[in-house]
C-alpha cells in the first residue's frame, strides 16, 4: 500500500434523472468487482467501490431530498443531511441538458448548510450538448454556488455515457478523501474480473463481421462458471453459461444467423479464446435474449455490468 493511500466515502446528490446512477456505474466500472462484504463503517448502502492502487473510494446511497410537507418529510431530510455530514465528499450532479431549476436550487440550499463536507459540482451528460452550452452550464453552476453560499471544491463536466472525464472525476473525489488504509479488504473481491474478461471475449467474437450492424447494441453477461463434477482430475471441464443481450429481435437474428450457424461459429471462436485465457477446457453455453433499450435503462445497465 503506498504511503499516501486514501480511502473514504462519497455520495452523489441531485434531482431525479440527473445521472447519478449512471455515473456511479461508470466510476465503479465493469472490471471492478463490488465487494460482497458488509459495510464496516457506514450504515448506508454501498453502491459500488472504486479500487485503485492509490485509493479506495466507496460510493454510498442517500435517499432523495424532498421539500418537506410533513413532519416525517422533515425527519427524512434530517437523515439525508446527517449522511452528507458523514461522507468525505459530496458530488452534486446537474445535467448539462436542462436549465438549473427550483429542484436543483433547493438541494443546493440544503447542501450549503452542510459546512464541513467538501462539495464537487458535476455537470453530467455533456455528450448531449455542444461545448458552448456546457460552458454556460458550468458558469451557471458557479453562480448557483455563489447564490446559496457553496464554495465548490471543484466544478467538472463529465459524460458517463461517453466515458468522458470519468477518470478525472475519480481523481478529484479521491483528492478529498483522508489518508486511510482501505475500508474494505481487497480479498473480498469476487471472481468477477475473470467473468468480465470471459464476457468480453464472447462479445468480441459475436461482433466480428457485424460491428456495423450492432455497434453498441450488444452486451454479454456470464451467469455461471462451474467446474463439471464428474470429470477426472487431469481432465477438468468448466461449464460457462453466458447470455448475449441485443436491443431488437432483428439484431437477435443477426447474432444467431440462419439456422444458428453464426452463433455456433461465435461460440467456437470464443471458446478457443477463453480456453487460452483460463488454461482449461470449457463447455460454452450461449443464449441470445432481447433486452429492449437496455442502453437507456439504468437498472438493466447495472444488471449487465455497466
Ligand atoms: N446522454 C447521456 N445520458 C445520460 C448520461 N448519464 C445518464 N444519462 C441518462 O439519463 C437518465 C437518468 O440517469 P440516471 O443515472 O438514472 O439518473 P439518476 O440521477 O440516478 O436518477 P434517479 O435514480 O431518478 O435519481 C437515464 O436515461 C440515463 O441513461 C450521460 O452521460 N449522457
Amino acid at each position: 500500500m503506498p504511503e499516501d493511500y486514501r480511502a473514504g466515502f462519497a455520495c452523489f446528490v441531485g434531482r431525479p434523472n440527473a445521472g447519478k446512477s449512471t455515473l456511479t456505474n461508470a466510476l465503479v466500472g465493469a472490471k471492478i468487482a463490488i465487494t460482497s462484504g458488509k459495510p464496516q463503517t457506514t450504515r448506508h448502502t454501498v453502491r459500488g467501490i472504486v479500487h485503485r492502487a492509490d485509493a479506495q473510494l466507496v460510493l454510498v446511497d442517500t435517499p432523495g431530498l424532498h421539500r418537506p410537507r410533513t413532519l416525517l418529510g422533515e425527519r427524512l431530510n434530517e437523515q439525508v443531511r446527517a449522511t452528507w455530514a458523514e461522507v468525505d465528499v459530496i458530488g452534486f450532479c446537474i445535467p448539462a441538458n436542462q436549465e438549473i431549476g427550483p429542484g436543483d436550487r433547493y438541494i443546493a440550499q440544503q447542501l450549503a448548510d452542510v459546512r464541513r463536507t467538501p462539495k464537487v459540482a458535476v455537470v453530467t451528460k455533456t455528450d448531449t450538448m455542444g461545448k458552448q452550452a456546457v460552458g454556460e452550464q458550468l458558469l451557471a453552476v458557479l453562480e448557483l454556488g455563489k447564490e446559496v453560499g457553496i464554495d465548490w471544491a471543484e466544478i467538472i463536466p463529465v459524460s458517463a455515457v461517453a466515458g468522458a472525464q470519468v477518470g478525472l472525476l475519480a481523481d478529484l473525489l479521491v483528492k478529498q478523501l483522508p489518508p486511510s488504509p482501505p475500508l474494505y479488504p481487497g480479498g473480498e473481491l469476487t471472481d468477477e474480473p475473470e467473468q468480465v474478461m470471459v464476457a468480453e471475449l464472447i462479445r468480441e467474437a459475436a461482433l466480428e463481421g457485424v460491428r456495423d450492424e450492432l455497434p453498441h447494441s450488444l452486451a454479454v453477461t456470464v451467469e455461471e462458471m462451474i467446474p463439471r463434477t464428474d470429470r477426472p482430475k487431469d481432465k477438468p471441464l468448466l461449464d460457462v453459461h453466458a447470455t448475449l443481450y441485443v436491443e431488437r429481435s432483428s439484431q437477435k437474428s443477426i447474432v444467431i444467423g440462419t439456422g444458428g450457424v453464426r452463433l455456433r461459429d461465435v461460440g467456437s471462436r470464443a471458446r478457443q479464446q477463453i480456453e487460452a485465457l483460463l488454461g482449461t477446457a470449457i463447455f460454452l453455453d450461449l443464449h441470445v435474449k432481447v433486452a429492449k433499450d437496455w442502453q437507456r435503462d439504468p437498472k438493466q445497465l447495472q444488471r449487465l455490468g455497466f
